[in-house]
C-alpha cells in the first residue's frame, strides 16, 4: 500500500529497500550468488613472488547496492580492485561486468564499459586545476580516438559537453568555487570529493571507491557519506573498500570480507563483525602502524608519477572521444 508519505520519498526509500530486499534471504557464505549481479569474479589469483596477494574463488556484487569490501591490512582488497579494473594483470581468473568478460581489458576500456574506480591515495594531479582534473577524467578514462580528434567540429561539441558535465558535477560536489585552483591546494577531503566527481565524468554504472574516508577530516565526513549514498539513489552500484566500520555500518547494504587474499565471509553490516570467521581474521592479522606523513607523501608522488605516465600514453587532455551507446559496446 502506498500512502502520500511513501510516495513523496519514493525515490530514496525504494532504492535502499530494493537493495536490502535483494540480500534478505541470502546465505552468509563466501561467494553466495546474488539475485542480479553486475560483477561476477571467478578464480582470480595475483601473486607477487612467493606471496599470494589475491586468491578469490568466486564473488558476486549485487546491482544497485552499496557493498563494502573489508578485511585486515594486507588482505588483498586493493590488489583485487586493481585486477578487476585493469590497473594490474592477474595471474589467472575471469570476471564479467554486465555479463561481459573483462579480464585482460585495459583500465580505460574498463572505465568506458561503465566500471570506474578511485584510489586510496587520490590521484588528483596537484599541478593541474580542479577543472583540468575533471576534463582529464573524461578523456583519460575513455582513451583516445585518433580519427575523431582530427575533426574539430566533432570534438568541439564534445568539449562543450564535457565542460558542462564537469561544471554540473563541481556544483554538486561544492567544488565549483575551486574550479581554477590547483588540485594541490585542496584539503585531503576535497581531493576525495574531486576524485569521486572525476570518476563520474564517464557516467559509470559501477563505482569502486578505495578507502573514500581515509584522511578526511570530520567536517567533510557527512558530506562524503551523503555523496556515496547518492550514487545508489541515482541508480549506480557502489563497491567500496573501507576500514572505518562506522562508515561501513552507516552506508552499506552488504559486506564482503577478505583475509589473506580470499573472500572468507559475507553478510549484512549489522552482524558481520560478530561472525567468528571475521573475528578470527582480524585477531590473527598483523596490524600495520599507520603511515607517517612522509610515507604518505612518497606514495602520493608515486601515484602521480604513475598517472602522468598513463596520460603520456593516452596522449594529453584534449580531444576526448564521444560517448555513445554504440561506443560503449566496443
Ligand atoms: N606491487 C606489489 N609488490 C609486492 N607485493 C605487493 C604489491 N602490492 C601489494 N602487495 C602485497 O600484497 C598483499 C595485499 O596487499 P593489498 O594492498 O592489496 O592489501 P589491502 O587489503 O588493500 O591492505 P590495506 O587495507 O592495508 O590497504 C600485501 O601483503 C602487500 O604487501
Amino acid at each position: 500500500m502506498h500512502d502520500a508519505k511513501t510516495t513523496a520519498t519514493a525515490g530514496a526509500t525504494d532504492r535502499k529497500a530494493a537493495a536490502l530486499a535483494a540480500f534478505k534471504d541470502l546465505a552468509r557464505d563466501p561467494g553466495v550468488p546474488k539475485p542480479d549481479p553486475i560483477l561476477v569474479a571467478d578464480n582470480v589469483v595475483r601473486r607477487f613472488g612467493g606471496l599470494t596477494a589475491v586468491e578469490v574463488n568466486h564473488v558476486e556484487v549485487q546491482r544497485g547496492s552499496i557493498t563494502a569490501l573489508i578485511g585486515p591490512n594486507g588482505a588483498g582488497k586493493t590488489t583485487f580492485f586493481n585486477q578487476l579494473t585493469g590497473f594490474d594483470t592477474a595471474d589467472s581468473g575471469t570476471w564479467t561486468f554486465n555479463g561481459r568478460a573483462m579480464n585482460g581489458v585495459p583500465a580505460h576500456k574498463v572505465a568506458r564499459a561503465g566500471m570506474v574506480r578511485t584510489f586510496q591515495l587520490t590521484k588528483a594531479l596537484s599541478r593541474l586545476t580542479v577543472m583540468e582534473n575533471m576534463r582529464l577524467g573524461a578523456q583519460q578514462q575513455k582513451g583516445e580516438n585518433f580519427w575523431r580528434a582530427l575533426i574539430p567540429s566533432v570534438w568541439r561539441g564534445q568539449e562543450e559537453e564535457i565542460t558542462e558535465r564537469a561544471e554540473e558535477l563541481l556544483v554538486r560536489f561544492k567544488l565549483d568555487a575551486k574550479r581554477d585552483d590547483f588540485a594541490g591546494s585542496l584539503s585531503g577531503g576535497q581531493r576525495k570529493l574531486l576524485e569521486m566527481a572525476r570518476a563520474l565524468m564517464v557516467r559509470p554504472e559501477l563505482v569502486m571507491l578505495d578507502e573514500p574516508m581515509a584522511g578526511v577530516n570530520p567536517a567533510l565526513t557527512q558530506s562524503l557519506l551523503g555523496h556515496v549514498k547518492d550514487l545508489r539513489e541515482q541508480g549506480m552500484t557502489v563497491l567500496f573498500v573501507e576500514h572505518d566500520m562506522d562508515m561501513v555500518r552507516d552506508i552499506s547494504d552488504w559486506v564482503i570480507v577478505m583475509a589473506q587474499g580470499a573472500v572468507i565471509a559475507e553478510g549484512p553490516p549489522s552482524t558481520i563483525m560478530s561472525d567468528e570467521r571475521v573475528i578470527d581474521a582480524y585477531l590473527g592479522a598483523h596490524h600495520d602502524a599507520p603511515l607517517s606523513e612522509s610515507e604518505l607523501e612518497a606514495q602520493l608522488h608515486e601515484a602521480e608519477a604513475a598517472l602522468e605516465a598513463e596520460i603520456h600514453e593516452t596522449g594529453g587532455i584534449t580531444a576526448p572521444e564521444p560517448e555513445t551507446a554504440e561506443e560503449r559496446q566496443k
